[in-house]
């Protein structure tokens, strides 16, 4: 493996808030071409690794949050259509936002045919269901059209089928994926590489096929 196949290095470092670290001592290196499952409690630093490895390559990252923040007026086109938002001058987004251009919405629309939400395309985001508005909100991040895809539980609002679906849309559209899941047969399933965070240290780092799903649930365990 080259030297320039890794993409983030960290080395015994402290990641947190304001002084109060969160993550301890991580020693951490994730290399071009993996697809990275995050597990661990709720509360364990996930996000906070996710939201660290997304500042650190802003201009490569597709940025899936936790949270959809949609632009609860705007329709499910234009909310995904947000995801490219920077790439394009101000009065083509202008233009887009009063009469769709033939272009993203041809592209939009085959993305949507993928999420399921061909039906609701036109549907403000406040009048989608929670699983409805996770699919935009994943449907902006994979518009994006980034290398890296970081994904805070993207798929936790969605049925199983649905879930492994997409996240083989994922893992397919994208060369490094790095995710936080709780679901640990989708870690298994889908990524490469099982990371698994206690209290905020790094307990388990291992290739997934190495691994089972008893081993992934000791994670979740109360000591
Ligand atoms: N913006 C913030 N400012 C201060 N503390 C924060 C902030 N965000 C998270 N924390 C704290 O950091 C710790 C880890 O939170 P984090 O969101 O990384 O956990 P997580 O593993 O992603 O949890 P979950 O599975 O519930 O999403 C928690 O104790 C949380 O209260």
């Amino acid at each position: 493996m080259s030297a320039d196949s890794c993409l983030f290095r960290f080395r015994q470092a402290s990641l947190g808030y304001a002084g109060s670290p969160v993550l301890r001592e991580l020693s951490f290196e994730l290399r071009r071409g993996e697809k990275v499952a995050l597990l661990g409690e709720s509360g364990t630093g996930k996000s906070t690794l996710l939201r660290r490895l997304r500042e650190l390559r802003p201009t490569e990252v597709a940025w899936c949050p936790q949270q959809p923040g949609l632009v609860p007026m705007l329709s499910a086109f234009h909310n995904i259509y947000m995801g490219q938002l920077n790439r394009h001058p101000f009065w083509y987004n202008l233009a887009n936002l009063v009469r769709p251009l033939a272009g993203p919405k041809a592209k939009i629309t085959e993305l949507a045919v993928k999420l399921g939400l061909q039906h609701q395309l036109w549907t403000a985001a406040e009048r989608l269901s929670g699983g409805q508005q996770s699919r935009v909100s994943l449907g902006r991040a994979l518009y994006q059209q980034k290398p890296i895809f970081i994904g805070d539980e993207p798929v936790s609002a969605l049925d199983e089928r649905q879930a492994d679906e997409l996240l083989r849309l994922i893992c397919g559209q994208h060369d490094t994926v790095v995710l936080a899941l709780h679901n640990v047969e989708q870690a298994l399933t889908h990524c490469t590489r099982v990371v698994g965070l206690r209290e905020g240290r790094v307990v388990l780092d291992a290739d997934s096929q190495t691994l089972t799903s008893a081993q992934l649930h000791t994670l979740y365990q109360r000591r």
